[in-house]
């Protein structure tokens, strides 16, 4: 005999089962026309999710390798999720400039609680109009004005260095990253958090700590619900690290605001810092358009803030690391970089004068060393965008709805494009090489509409700390270690699995 339990528990795995075949049935057209891509064997529900088990460098090698054995383009199913890995670039030209992917992926709004909606994580709504208006704070004539703040914080970099002068390879990235830290905290808020004198921030650290850990949770999906993450002792150190940076950016606009109101300039202390607001910041430019048009409202703003503070400190950190280990590994190319600077500074006395804007111009050889760094190491090694809709990309259509991955490492390291991929060579990006290759060829800071808006500001500050060092020191690694042999890993950003470790000689 059935009991009124048995009854239940049948109804409700009837009527789950009922709603798992509709799902699917749904779902047909899109299995349907993910057949048409090759990819690796799929399992019943967790699709290939399993592939992604294991540490960051396990992640960084398992894509190398489905990159090897599937040409683009490929599938592969995360869950329920389809994703297109694109590595083509005139496939993947198309999908960067259309209109239909201008949507990132879901993964993405794990940086939601912190960033909010920010032109990074943006829904395309809202970022069709923060972009139009945040574009214009890029100009040249700002960034000109912050070349100050790049030089100025590259020469306490350089005396910081000097406790390492003629010792032991140390790890060049401690110092590296407050120095970027100090740039972007004055560039962005007017605040100088002066993280290279006091050594640390309790800002940076919320802002590491919380890159790790929405990191760790892209790739658990257990964790996904928000209702389950925030139960963790994970979401709970989260909102902690969270609230740190929302204080301490409210309060700069708090204060930034009522400034503006009575005209008056803004001095006096702030949380972590003690300079003045001398100069104005990117904060600045964004209030004065809020306070004009009233477009951006507080918690918008400190969205906006809290992105570039994310967006703009740990990648340049992390490239002019990787393009000090890249001269180190290659004398005939620091010799060459330095002989340009020697060339543009007349002297080689480091503290004849500061980098300047006009100097920056010529240093050509350095941007393009700058540039083969980013080939071969791109920091963003996959971006990923939702499609709106059906893309055609030549033989194959693209379905509504799945993820496209760019795969920019696959594209920076193809063979057809890059002869000798592993090679460093500078010299690939002589304007007459550029000319031969596609133009989308090369995209580390991605490209089309959704673009890095601050690609020119990270140039400039990379030539500026980057040409600071190589006036004053001789960069040297005691073990040459070739490109190849060099283990990288996935973690949030594309980086050396070992830290970079480098010795310093005078130079002069
Ligand atoms: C070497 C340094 C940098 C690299 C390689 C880099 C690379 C990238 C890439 C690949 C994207 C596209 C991400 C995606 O579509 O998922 C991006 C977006 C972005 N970057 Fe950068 N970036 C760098 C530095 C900076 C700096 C210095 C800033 C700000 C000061 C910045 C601000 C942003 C912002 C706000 C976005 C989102 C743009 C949007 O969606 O409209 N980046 N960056």
């Amino acid at each position: 005999m059935f009991s009124e339990t048995h009854f239940v528990v049948g109804a409700t795995f009837l009527s789950g089962l009922i709603l798992l075949v509709i799902y699917h049935l749904r779902r047909l057209r899109l299995y349907k026309k993910a057949s048409k891509f090759c990819g690796p064997p799929t399992l019943p529900f967790v699709g290939n999710a399993f592939q992604f088990f294991g540490n960051t460098e396990d992640i960084f090698n398992k894509c190398i390798e489905l990159s090897r054995v599937y040409p683009s383009p490929y599938r592969f199913w995360l869950g329920p999720q389809l994703l297109i890995f694109l590595s083509g670039p005139e496939e993947v030209k198309t999908v960067l400039r259309s209109e239909k992917a201008i949507e990132k992926s879901k993964l993405y709004d794990f940086f939601q609680p912190w960033l909010g909606k920010g032109l990074f994580t943006a829904p395309e709504k809202i970022w069709r109009v923060h972009r139009k208006l945040i574009g214009p704070t890029f100009n040249l004539k700002i960034l000109e004005s912050f070349v100050a703040v790049f030089a100025a914080q590259s020469n306490v970099m350089v005396k910081k260095m000097e406790a390492e002068l003629n010792g032991a390879e140390f790890p060049v990235f401690d110092y590296v990253s407050k120095c970027t830290l100090d740039i972007i905290c004055e560039t962005t808020m007017g605040v100088s958090m002066r993280a290279q004198i006091k050594n640390e921030c309790s800002y940076v650290e919320a802002a590491e700590k919380t890159f790790a850990i929405v990191y760790q949770r892209m790739f658990k999906v257990w964790l996904h619900p928000s209702a389950i993450f925030n139960r963790t002792q994970l979401g709970t150190e989260q909102n902690k690290h969270i609230n740190t940076m929302h204080n301490f950016t409210n309060n700069v606009i708090q204060r930034k605001k009522k400034s503006l109101l009575n005209k008056t300039a803004v001095s006096g202390e702030d949380n972590e810092g003690d300079s003045p607001f001398q100069r104005k910041a990117y904060l600045d430019f964004l209030m004065e358009l809020t306070h004009d048009k009233m477009k951006l409202s507080d918690s918008e703003l400190r969205e906006e803030v809290e992105t570039m503070m994310l967006a703009g400190n740990d990648t340049v950190a992390n490239v002019i690391s990787t393009v000090m280990l890249m001269l180190a590994l290659h004398p005939d190319v620091q010799k060459k970089a330095y002989l340009e600077l020697r060339e543009i500074y007349g002297s080689s006395d480091p503290d004849e004068r500061n980098v300047t804007h006009d100097d920056l111009e010529r240093m050509e050889y350095l941007e393009f060393v700058i540039k083969e760094s980013l080939r071969v190491i791109p920091i963003a090694p996959l971006i990923a965008r939702t499609l709106s809709d059906e893309l055609d990309i030549g033989e194959y259509t693209l379905p509504k709805g799945c993820v496209v991955v760019i795969d920019i490492l696959t594209m920076h390291r193809n063979e057809d494009t890059w002869p000798d991929p592993l090679k460093f060579d500078p010299d690939r990006f002589l304007p007459e090489e550029v000319t031969k290759r596609h133009a989308y060829s090369y995209i580390p800071f991605s490209a089309g509409p959704r673009n890095c808006i601050g690609l020119r500001f990270a140039m400039m500050e990379m030539k500026t700390v980057l040409a600071t060092i190589l006036r004053r020191y001789i960069i040297k690694k005691d073990i040459f270690v070739p490109l190849a042999d060099i283990k990288l890993k996935m973690d949030g950003l594309m980086k050396p699995v070992e830290p970079i470790m480098l010795r310093i000689e005078e130079r002069w």
